[in-house]
């Protein structure tokens, strides 16, 4: 028997939905109720993804047979008849049936997922998703009773057939008729409420809305709407604003206008015309998606990839555009050594002049720059921590407050660096969970008096980002709680005369040393740093302070993941290592001494409480169940 395929009718054939679909067809269907109108857009969108695939095909597949067909997509609308419909088709590469059910009845792409996935930590139920995450074919839903997909792929021995479904648990697929051209054509039948995209001005007005820059022809009844241009090959000195709004929402599926756009060529190394965009809101902020690159790879004008990992750094995955390299090869492969060359060297080209354009723009339009650092701030660190290529651009973008700037207003290195003191040969940060715990804590103090400039780090990923930078201008960037600080002309604290005496701290001091020894604390001083607050740890031990706390996070992960135990485990932190400074003026300090003469076992209690203080100011605390047994103890003593 041959297994040729032939277009033979069988009979219909039933599938059910896959689970995350059918759940993402129910919030279509019932919960989207504004911007219906978007579903022309997405599936306008398709067809022009499925005729660029084609179009890529036709120049790289040898034995491709020319059926002369244009490269278009045809739109037509009926409102006459008693069922109102809108038909959506294209001379794209098509699909086999193997490929309707993969593509139209599973959740294999991205955007669907991280739509379910922000749906559900939101429990937001907004059109607006849907733009964001683009939910794309299952959008038509939205206004069908009934959707049928009819499909012949580009291979030539594969029969054309037609999937079908009212959106409620299942789909057929059958064969359909032989004289099915190449592409795919999806036959709306409109909801009663929804008839009106079944009118022509109606539709005409969405796709002139939408869909201006597509890049083939689209038709509505035979009428040609757009006009076929490629915006990043025009000059831009005759581009509107407007029009880069209009493609920027039309490429990146966005609502909203971007912050900024840079639109560029240049001819050497490589002859590049690139556009690209930073969006408004960057969606990872609510933790809810993982970007994924979209900056497109064309080829005078030829689609390469809409979605290329290998283009730009994995940190410019917030970026949108295109990227249009006439010194790429069509058939451009990831495994040849020469082709991964140019599409590193490309995207080298692209990194520079975008870290360019953003120092631009922080010079001249410092606020605009200050709100796309609130949204994306957080790739440029990632890319200073991790990108060594590009690590000093990106370095010379970060912004912190500091001890000597207002809440809310930020400072570069570069400036820090301006304004450092004679003899200061070090830049200083210090990690916080917000401005008031800095200011409050202990560490800060020896630089206020010293005013010495401290760097104000909020974010988790700062420890991370400043010890993998760990320089700027040929200056280190220091902790400010680093336990082998020397600070510059330490000036005496102000003499004080109900300070505890230098014998009577000293003799605290080594009283301390021989009571917390078990808690690991390996040194104990009178400190020159603090003026208030009774004493400060820091860390003594060659594993650094944010090592440790990331150990600790991670291994509390695992264990709320009940996969502690297991191969891959995070090793336990090693024990504490810690110096102990205590301040001779603060009140606290002088109790401790007087109680240490008179009732030595309650002093024990408060050396370890003023030490579990400190610690927690450092971030260090490992255990702090110990302590409020301790606190207890030491409230029946009140
Ligand atoms: N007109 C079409 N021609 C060929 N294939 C299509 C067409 N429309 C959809 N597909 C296939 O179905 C898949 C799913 O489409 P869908 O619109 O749901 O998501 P997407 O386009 O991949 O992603 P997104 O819309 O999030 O960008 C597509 O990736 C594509 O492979």
């Amino acid at each position: 028997m041959s297994d040729k395929k032939t277009d033979a009718q069988t009979a219909p054939q039933k599938f059910e939905f896959q689970a995350e679909i059918k759940q993402l067809l129910d919030i279509v269907i019932h919960s989207l109720y504004t911007e219906k109108e978007i579903f022309v857009r997405e599936l306008v969108s398709n067809a022009s993804d499925a005729l660029e695939k084609f179009r890529h095909l036709q120049l790289t597949e040898k034995n491709l047979p020319d059926d002369q067909r244009p490269l278009e997509v045809n739109i037509t609308t009926d409102d006459k008849a008693d069922e109102k419909t809108i038909t959506i088709a294209d001379d794209g590469l098509g699909m086999t049936s193997a490929e309707l059910v993969e593509n139209l009845g599973t959740i294999a792409h991205s955007g669907s997922k991280a739509f379910l996935k922000a749906l559900g930590e939101n429990g937001q139920k907004n059109a607006n998703l849907i733009g964001q995450f683009g939910v794309g074919f299952y959008s038509a839903f939205m206004v069908a009773k009934h959707v049928r997909v009819t499909s012949r792929s580009w291979r030539a021995d594969e029969p054309a057939h037609t999937w079908s479904s009212d959106g409620s648990g299942s789909y057929t697929i059958e064969t359909a008729p032989a004289d099915t051209p190449r592409g795919t054509s999806i036959a709306i039948t409109l909801k009663d409420d929804c008839a009106d995209f079944a009118g022509e001005s109606r539709i005409k007005q969405i796709l002139e809305h939408y869909s201006a820059f597509v890049s083939f022809p689209v038709n509505l009844n035979t009428k040609r709407i757009n006009t076929v241009q490629a915006l990043w090959l025009r000059n831009k000195n005759e581009i509107k604003p407007e029009e880069y709004t209009e493609f920027y929402k039309f490429q990146a599926h966005a609502w909203d206008e971007p912050r900024t756009h840079l639109h560029f060529s240049a001819d050497a190394p490589l002859a590049i015309n690139a556009l690209l965009f930073v969006p408004n809101e960057n969606p990872e902020r609510f933790g809810m998606t993982r970007l994924e690159p979209s900056v497109a790879l064309y080829c005078r004008k030829v689609l390469i990839d809409s979605r290329p990992k290998d283009l730009l750094p994995e940190w410019l995955r917030f970026l949108k555009g295109v990227v249009d390299c006439e010194d790429l090869p069509l058939n451009i492969s990831r495994e040849t050594m020469q082709d991964k060359a140019l599409i590193d060297k490309l995207g080298k080209v692209i990194t520079k002049r975008f870290l360019k354009h953003l120092d631009e723009l922080a010079q001249n339009n410092a606020d605009a720059y200050a709100d796309l650092y609130a949204q994306f701030g957080i790739f440029l660190k990632e890319g200073a921590a991790l990108d060594f290529t590009h690590k000093e651009q990106l370095t010379k973008l970060l912004r912190y407050e500091s001890s000597l700037t207002e809440k809310g207003k930020t400072t570069s290195l570069a400036d820090y660096v301006s304004r450092m003191k004679e003899g200061q040969t070090e830049i200083y940060y210090l990690i916080g969970a917000t401005r008031e715990s800095i200011e409050s804590g202990p560490y800060i103090e020896g630089f206020k008096s010293r005013n010495l400039e401290v760097l104000y780090c909020y974010e988790a990923v700062d420890d991370y980002v400043m010890s993998n930078v760990r320089e700027f201008d040929g200056k280190k960037l220091v902790s400010a709680d680093s336990a082998d600080l020397k600070l510059p002309d330490a000036p005496k604290p102000p003499a004080d005369e109900n300070a505890l005496s230098e014998t009577d701290t000293a003799a605290l001091v080594e009283w301390l040393k021989t009571t917390l020894a078990a808690r690991g604390v390996a040194e104990v001083k009178s400190s020159d740093r603090l003026t208030d607050s009774p004493a400060l740890a820091l860390n003594a031990d060659p594993m650094p302070a944010h090592m440790r706390r990331m150990m600790r996070a991670m291994r509390q992960q695992q264990a709320a993941a009940g996969t502690d135990g297991k191969e891959g485990e995070i090793p336990a932190e090693p024990p504490l290592k810690v110096n102990l400074e205590v301040n001779p003026r603060s009140a606290v300090i002088k109790r401790l001494a007087d109680a240490q003469k008179t009732a030595p076992e309650k002093a024990a209690l408060i050396a370890e409480q003023i030490l579990d203080n400190a610690l927690i100011s450092a971030g260090l605390l490992d255990d702090a169940s110990k302590m409020v047994a301790r606190i207890y103890k030491l409230l029946e003593t009140a």
